[in-house]
Parts: C-alpha cells; structure tokens; sequence
C-alpha cells in the first residue's frame, strides 16, 4: 500500500498492493498500522457507508460542520466515479483549492479526507457501489454544502449537463461565495 500526498493539506491517496492470483485478487482495503506509521495519526472510524450511483449522478459537494465533522476514506468498490474534494478549512494554507480523482473498481484507489472539506462524487461508468468509513457520525442537523456548479469553483464532473441525476437536496445548496459566510 502507498499512501500519497494529494495537492490539498492532509488530504492523501491511497494505492493498494494489490495480489492476484488464479482464484481473482486480494487487497487489504484499510491497514490501520500502515495508515499511521505513513500518515502519522490513526483515525477513529466509526461508520462505514455504502451507497449505489447510476450513470450521470452527481452527490454533492457534502460536509458536516463543527462538532459533527468527518473524515472519510472513500472507494469504488465498482465501476467508476470521480471524486471531488474542495478545501473549505478557514486558515488553511489549500483554501479553496479543489482536487479531482478517478476511483474505480479497477485501480481500488482510495482517497483519504480530512474533516472540513467539501466533498462530491459523479459516477462515470453506468453504475458504480462507493464505499466509504467516516471518523464521526451522520447528524442531519449539522450537514451543509455547496452547489456542484458553483461557477467559482468551476468543478469538471465529467457529465454532460443534460445527463446529470441530482437529488432535490443538493440543487439547492448554497454558492460557494454564500457558504464562506457561514464559516
Ligand atoms: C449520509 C447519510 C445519509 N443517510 C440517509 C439520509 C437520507 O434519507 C438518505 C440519503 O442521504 P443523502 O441524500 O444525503 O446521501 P448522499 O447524497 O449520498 O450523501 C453523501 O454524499 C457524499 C458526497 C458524502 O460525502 C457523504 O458524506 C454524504 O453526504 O440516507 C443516513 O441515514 N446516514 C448517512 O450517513
């Protein structure tokens, strides 16, 4: 397993060692002596989420604040997504940055995130299982967001506008200008 950095502060790629043989393959999918020894911390997940995209969907960009934030390792466990990460931490050196990731069934990547970033996925392929553990759980009441065209941001989803499947929730989140004031 590597673990690498990601343009974005404490935000790192996680790339399996990956074992096959004639039965199919083998990985481990999360080491918790590797991820500290490369990382330097051990997160405490404590909910592990999966959900099922079809083709065009677009979830997000997603965080829960205060108290309530969470850090996510997140997979394709298969097809394809693209996986977004905005950082939305007030100081932060990466402020307003945005990375864009391929996660697929395929290449097993994982992408480590640390709480106070916006987060969003688009699934590529014509459906895609995405899996994902969270270090705080799911509070309703503390989740917030961006809008996924937000024109500052300017995110590639890799959909074409007309074929994009989003939930009545995120199309009305906030723009990225109006979500810095709730910060
Ligand atoms: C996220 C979540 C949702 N739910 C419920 C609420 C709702 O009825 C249903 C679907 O929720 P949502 O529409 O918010 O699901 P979704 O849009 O997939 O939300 C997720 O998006 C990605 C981008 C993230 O980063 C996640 O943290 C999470 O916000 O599932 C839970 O019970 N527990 C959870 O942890």
């Amino acid at each position: 397993m590597t673990i690498e950095k990601t343009p974005l502060e404490g935000c790192f790629l996680i790339k399996p060692k990956v074992f096959k043989d004639n039965r199919g393959l083998f990985f481990e999918s999360y080491n918790q002596q590797v991820f500290q020894g490369k990382v330097g911390f051990a997160p405490n997940f404590v909910q592990d989420n999966q959900a099922l995209s079809k083709y065009g969907s677009v979830r997000g960009l997603h965080l829960q604040k205060g108290e309530f934030a969470q850090a996510k390792l997140v997979r394709a466990i298969q097809g394809e997504i693209l996986d977004v990460v905005v950082d939305v931490r007030p100081g932060s050196t990466t402020f307003g940055q945005v990375y864009c990731v391929v996660l697929s069934g395929e290449n097993n990547y994982q992408l480590y995130i640390p709480r106070g970033f916006a987060h969003g996925y688009s699934t590529l392929s014509e459906k895609a299982i995405f899996a994902y553990k969270c270090d705080n759980f799911y509070a309703k009441h503390a989740e917030s967001g961006i809008i996924y065209n937000d024109t500052t941001l300017a995110i590639d989803w890799g959909i074409p506008a007309a074929e994009m499947i989003i939930s009545d929730k995120d199309k009305i989140l906030p723009t990225f200008e109006a979500f810095k004031t709730t910060l």
